[in-house]
């Protein structure tokens, strides 16, 4: 099966700071990764590399089935090619109500040109209702998203990342601060968008990533430790050493 991304030897430095270091990676097309590592691994930075926020020193990062450079690309290209980032804090619109910020989401994710004259077809409000119903948010449409818990928005926001239909998304530490209940949830979300997408789950949490039943990249010092299933990654003398047993 041919990578849907492909990172190869990239690395960067800060003043000097090697933070990637000839790091390779690579993910196919409807697969679940998680990256987990120590702090100051190198997994914020992969990110904004793959993102385009970071420009790497060296190394090539290729997508898709035609294996474009996307390092020539800006974080807007990016975006647009299918590349999806949810961050740690949810950032919706508070006094807007679910189904609002759903249909913001897919009037932004039209080309620049055509936002100007948009109007919500009644496609586009199917469209809000299915992305809902498949984050788990139906009986919240008309909710205004500031009385929604911390799980809700970010499952809210994972809703509108979907609404630009990528086919990576890029997920920092969704466990943190959710009940067990929603962190279950979370895991079934992700474990369903990932059999129709690539998606990448950065996550300290190992409990959560051990109900996410899927391959596990472990950073350290910028680079691959270790790579496999979560119990073959745990019983690696190194990673034990850099990361669990601290
Ligand atoms: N813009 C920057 N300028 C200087 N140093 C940076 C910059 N970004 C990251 N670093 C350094 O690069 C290293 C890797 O950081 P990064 O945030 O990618 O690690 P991480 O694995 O995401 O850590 P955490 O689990 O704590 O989020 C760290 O030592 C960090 O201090």
């Amino acid at each position: 099966m041919k990578a849907l991304l492909e990172v190869s030897g990239i690395s960067v430095s800060f003043d000097g700071f090697r933070a990637i270091n000839n790091l390779s990676f690579s993910i196919g097309p409807a697969e679940l990764r998680a990256v987990i590592g120590p702090n100051g691994a190198g997994k914020t930075t992969f990110m904004d590399i793959v993102t385009g926020k970071t420009r790497p020193d060296e190394g090539r990062v290729l997508w898709g089935e035609k294996s474009v450079n996307l390092l020539r690309m800006n974080e807007a290209q990016i975006a647009r090619a299918g590349i999806g980032r949810k961050f740690q804090r949810p950032t919706v619109f508070e006094d807007q109500s679910v189904a609002e910020n759903l249909m913001m989401a897919l009037k932004a994710a039209r080309a620049p040109w055509k936002v100007l004259v948009w109007r919500p077809r009644p496609a586009d409000h199917a469209r809000v209702a299915a992305l809902a119903a498949q984050v788990g948010l139906a009986d919240s449409l008309t909710r205004k998203s500031g009385e929604l818990s911390h799980g809700q928005k970010q499952w809210l926001e994972i809703g509108m990342l979907l609404a630009q239909e990528p086919r990576l998304l890029l997920v920092d530490e969704p466990a943190a601060g959710m009940t067990l209940a929603e962190r279950e949830q979370t895991t079934a979300l992700l474990v369903d968008l990932a059999k129709t997408r690539a998606v990448v789950v950065v996550e300290h949490d190992m409990d959560f990533v051990r109900r996410l039943n899927c391959r596990v990249t472990v950073l350290h010092e910028g680079s691959v430790l270790a790579e496999g299933s979560l119990d073959h990654v745990t019983a690696d003398r190194q990673v034990i050493e850099v990361y669990l047993g601290r």
